[in-house]
């Protein structure tokens, strides 16, 4: 069974059509990329998964959105077990105003995780998977914001996985990095495709090359392709798929 599958799915923003009749099948544990220019829809796509869009008003959906087979729409779901399910993580690291330590049991305490020795294991592994605990082990009570950039992000994702999602979000998620830390992103991404199933918005082509199995192209709304990565980087289908990753638009 797929872990994702979106059918049919229309989406608007009062009148304006922002996705239109998207359908895609997600495995289980694939990393997958969204690309396409600027204001295709990737963003707006991604947030249905989590039920984000939820927050904004005067938006409409109609179609699926199944995990796991359920329809995460469907009125019995709990939109906040759903959040713990599909993590995300943002363009620009977004920790809270607290400790480092904190920062990655929030979600455990927010669940009810009350076990001490518990939330420590929990957050040690979480900053190992994310591969920041060396960096920051002996100053675990200091503010997260004294962190640079990158670890920042690293601790976003730590945060995220804390709470063991099987789905995890992540919207240009190495945009604002340097080099470097995009790197370090990057080896992250392939790691916990092990257990979690990554959907991934980027603008580099490179990126969504390196880091994913599978590749979907959008334009203006629409997914006009989408396959193996391998296949959409070497001879897509679609002509404009062609265009766009040869950058003769977008
Ligand atoms: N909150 C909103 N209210 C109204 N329109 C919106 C909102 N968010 C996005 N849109 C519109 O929906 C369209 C798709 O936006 P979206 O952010 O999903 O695109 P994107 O492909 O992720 O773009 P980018 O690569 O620039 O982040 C755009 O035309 C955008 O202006």
């Amino acid at each position: 069974m797929n872990k994702i599958e979106a059918i049919n799915v229309d989406f608007h923003y009062g009148d304006f059509h922002a996705l239109k009749h998207v359908n895609i099948a997600i495995p289980n544990n694939e990393v997958v990329a969204f690309i396409g220019p600027s204001g295709c829809g990737k963003s707006t796509f991604l947030r249905l998964f989590n039920r984000m869009n939820d927050l904004i008003p005067g938006t409409r959906l109609t179609g699926e959105i199944r995990i796991d087979g359920k329809n995460i729409y469907d009125k019995s779901v709990d939109v906040d077990a759903l959040r713990k399910d599909v993590g995300m993580v943002f363009q620009r690291p977004n920790p809270f105003p607290k400790s480092i330590f904190e920062n990655v049991a929030y979600g455990l305490r927010v669940n009810g995780v009350k076990d001490r020795e518990f939330i420590c294991h929990r957050v040690e592994e979480a900053l190992k998977g994310a591969a920041l605990w060396n960096e920051v082990k002996h100053k675990l009570k200091e503010s997260a914001y004294a962190l640079s950039g990158g670890q920042q992000q690293r601790l976003c994702i730590a945060r995220a996985m804390a709470v063991e999602p099987s789905v995890l979000l992540m919207d240009e998620p190495a945009s604002a990095l340097d080099p470097i830390s995009t790197a370090k992103i990057e080896e992250l991404i392939c790691e916990l495709s092990q257990q979690t199933t990554i959907i991934i918005v980027t603008h580099s082509m490179q990126q969504a090359a390196r880091v994913s199995n599978k590749t979907a192209f959008f334009y203006l709304g629409e997914m006009v392709e989408y396959g193996d990565t391998k296949k959409i980087f070497t001879h897509p289908d679609k002509e404009a798929t062609q265009n766009y990753i040869t950058g003769r638009f977008g």
